[in-house]
């Protein structure tokens, strides 16, 4: 669950499984291995995330000659999804996923998961941000390719639903992410513009530095997408770390959230045999 007291890290499997439901449970063992709080998937209905000219164009891949080809061979039905769900049970690893249709929310709706994933490029969606709404699970929002008033558009149509948003992520959708273009102060005027909000940072980039710094910054969960090799073929490798970078990375995050402490400021009981040495003078 996403809380103050430890950032929540996804694994971000998306389609980097390549179609192999081996490979999928492979990269599942290693995240929770890593030390990872939850896994995530996506779903789609190719019939109606894809039109039938872009299911029927042409492009060559390891499926067949057609686009289909390659959506019809990236995507898990109900068998593959029982399969993951059992495999997180038997480790205890969350998992979830993002829809990127209706038919596909109410599929995710027959597994008892944590969350529904808001991917950026549905932020524009009315009526799927409603149907997201209305099944009353706790929503995982990101907020790639939109500016604050698409933001604050977006929150109001959730919340106006009667959404409960467990989570804002700051994100920019390119892959892979450029230095300059991540804006990870982008969390800092997300966490005073939506107070009331967890906000969690998505990245894409090539390392993990950026999502410590996230961290730092006072992110409350961090989605990475995760992949057994960045040389496998498929769009989001390059912008995936691999599985003992993203066990370094947890690491790191927990080792951060250890350093940042609370923010009181305190007169540590080990720092009192040291002001006895130092101190010369208590005269205040
Ligand atoms: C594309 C996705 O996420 P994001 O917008 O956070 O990259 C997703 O969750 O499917």
């Amino acid at each position: 669950m996403i809380t103050a007291g430890s950032c929540y890290v996804v694994a971000e499997i998306g389609i980097n499984h390549n179609g192999d439901l081996g490979k999928a449970l492979t990269m599942i063992r290693a995240a929770a291995a890593a030390g990872c709080d939850a896994v995530k998937f996506q779903k789609r209905t190719l019939d109606v995330v894809y039109s039938a000219e872009e299911m029927a164009r042409p492009r060559e891949n390891v499926f067949g000659p057609t686009n289909g080809d390659l959506k019809r061979g990236l995507e898990f039905g109900a068998e593959a999804y029982d399969e993951i769900d059992a495999l997180c049970r038997e480790l205890e690893v969350e998992w979830f996923a993002s829809p990127w249709d209706e038919a596909s929310v109410d599929f995710l709706m027959g597994y008892d998961t944590p969350y529904l994933k808001v991917a950026s490029a549905m932020l524009t969606d009315r009526d799927f941000l409603a149907h997201c709404a209305a099944t009353g699970r706790p929503l995982l929002v990101s907020t790639g390719m939109a500016d604050m008033p698409l933001i604050e558009k977006a929150v109001a149509a959730l919340e106006g639903a009667g959404a409960t948003i467990a989570c804002l992520y700051h994100c920019t959708s390119t892959y892979p992410c450029r230095d300059e273009d991540l804006n990870l102060l982008g969390i800092t005027t997300l966490k005073a513009r939506f107070p009331h909000l967890p906000i969690g940072y998505s990245g894409h980039e090539t390392d993990y530095l950026p999502s410590l710094a996230a961290v730092a910054l006072g992110a409350l969960s961090v989605e990475r997408h995760v992949t057994l090799s960045r040389a496998d073929w498929g769009s989001d490798q390059k912008a995936s770390l691999e599985m003992a970078e993203v066990a370094e990375m947890v690491d790191g995050i927990r080792r951060l959230q250890t350093c940042l402490g609370d923010g009181v400021i305190r007169f540590l009981d080990e720092e009192k045999p040291i002001a006895e040495k130092l101190r010369r003078k208590v005269t205040l």
